[in-house]
């Protein structure tokens, strides 16, 4: 098995601090080998700054990372230096945000580490550097495209109790109706059932879909996406084969009974999938990406940059998210 490959985030947020605090998790909580790609420097003053005692193994390759990881943090220099300002993100560090991520993905791609797991980016400094992508979800999209076109890339939020997927990810909610369609969702409903079974071991998962309006449209008079949009997706769903049912009042299928009868939610827009996920689970809730030739997890939060460098930032969702990533490799190791 190879060492995940996990990204540093932004700099200026609490990236650093959680992926220090997994490792010196490492033992209690059976964590699978990582390599951290960042600045060492850099590092080494966000630790100082928290009073973190993590000694830095820098590597030159990461396969280095697995027998360095018991006794030092594995990291994989940058080439582009960071600026260690907790709290202020910079410009300055956007080019080495987003090397980290490159690299993470070649070395996926190129089969030195086993999967990818990214720390979280703010995105308004990165677009204001150029960034043209809404997210990581949509930037490893492109990435994974080489030449040829994009696959579409399905994030989905995942935790014990729950697992949810937005079928329109980072668009206004004034953009929703207008981008929701039929192929759209059939394509998604595609993606998520194919990689439950392959990348989860689920033999025959069970899609429960969301509708869009207030009671599902009731009938009709409020709405009519639920009925011309979303219920003839399901009817072509279940012609399939495909376990899916719906579309359903979204503010009656997240009760604890309600979800006992399927393995994941498909939602219309980011807020109906993301806020049942963050609310029923924030510290064990991992953000996958579907639908990618590459295995994606992250921790479901954000940079919380309110709390950097305080030292008061918990790991649990990004260890969640090293773990589920190294159980998807093993998973996706079986079946093919
Ligand atoms: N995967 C990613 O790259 C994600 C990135 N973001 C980005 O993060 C930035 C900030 O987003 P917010 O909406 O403020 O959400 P956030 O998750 O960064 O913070 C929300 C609240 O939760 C707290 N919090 C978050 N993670 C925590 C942890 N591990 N331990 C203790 N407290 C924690 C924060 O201090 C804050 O009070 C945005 O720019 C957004 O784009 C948001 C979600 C995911
Ligand atoms: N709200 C989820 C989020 O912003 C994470 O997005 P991504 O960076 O993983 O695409």
């Amino acid at each position: 098995m190879q060492p995940l490959a996990l990204s540093g985030g932004d700099p200026s947020g609490i990236g650093p601090e959680i992926a220090a605090r997994a490792w010196l998790a490492r033992h209690q909580s059976d964590l699978p080998g990582f390599v951290l790609l960042s600045d060492p420097d850099f590092l080494r003053s966000r630790f100082a700054k928290l009073s973190l005692d993590v000694s830095l193994h820098v590597c030159r390759h990461p396969s280095e990372a697995l027998s360095a990881f018991n006794g030092a943090l594995p990291v994989l220099p940058l080439e582009n230096k960071l600026v260690d300002e907790p709290g202020v993100p910079s410009g300055a560090n956007a080019a080495g945000t987003i090397e980290a991520i490159d690299r993470a993905v070649t070395l996926t791609c190129t089969g030195q580490t086993s999967a990818v797991v990214t720390c979280p980016i703010a995105k308004k400094p990165l677009y204001d550097a150029g960034f043209r992508f809404p997210g990581h979800t949509e930037y490893l999209a492109h990435l994974a495209s080489g030449n040829g076109e994009a696959p579409l890339p399905v994030m989905m939020l995942a935790g014990p109790q729950l697992r949810t997927v937005p079928v329109t990810i980072h668009i206004a909610l004034s953009a929703v109706p207008a981008a929701l369609n039929g192929p759209l969702i059939l394509q998604t409903a595609h993606i998520v059932a194919h990689d439950l079974k392959g990348r989860f071991g689920l033999a025959s998962p069970r899609l429960a879909v969301a509708g869009l309006n207030p009671h599902a449209g009731e009938q009709g008079s409020m709405g009519r996406e639920d009925i011309e949009i979303i219920a003839p997706v399901i009817a072509q769903l279940k012609a399939e084969g495909i376990d899916a049912f719906g579309p359903l009042p979204a503010d009656t299928m997240f009760h604890a009974s309600a979800r006992k009868r399927y393995d994941v939610a498909l939602c219309m827009y980011h807020d109906q999938a993301l806020i049942p996920a963050k609310t029923l689970g924030f510290d064990d809730c991992v953000n996958v990406t579907l639908g990618l030739p590459f295995i994606r997890t992250s921790p479901d939060h954000g940079t919380a940059f309110d709390i950097a460098a305080k030292g008061i930032a918990r790991p649990d969702s990004l260890i969640a998210a090293l773990k589920m990533a190294d159980e998807m490799a093993r998973n996706s190791k079986t079946t093919t």
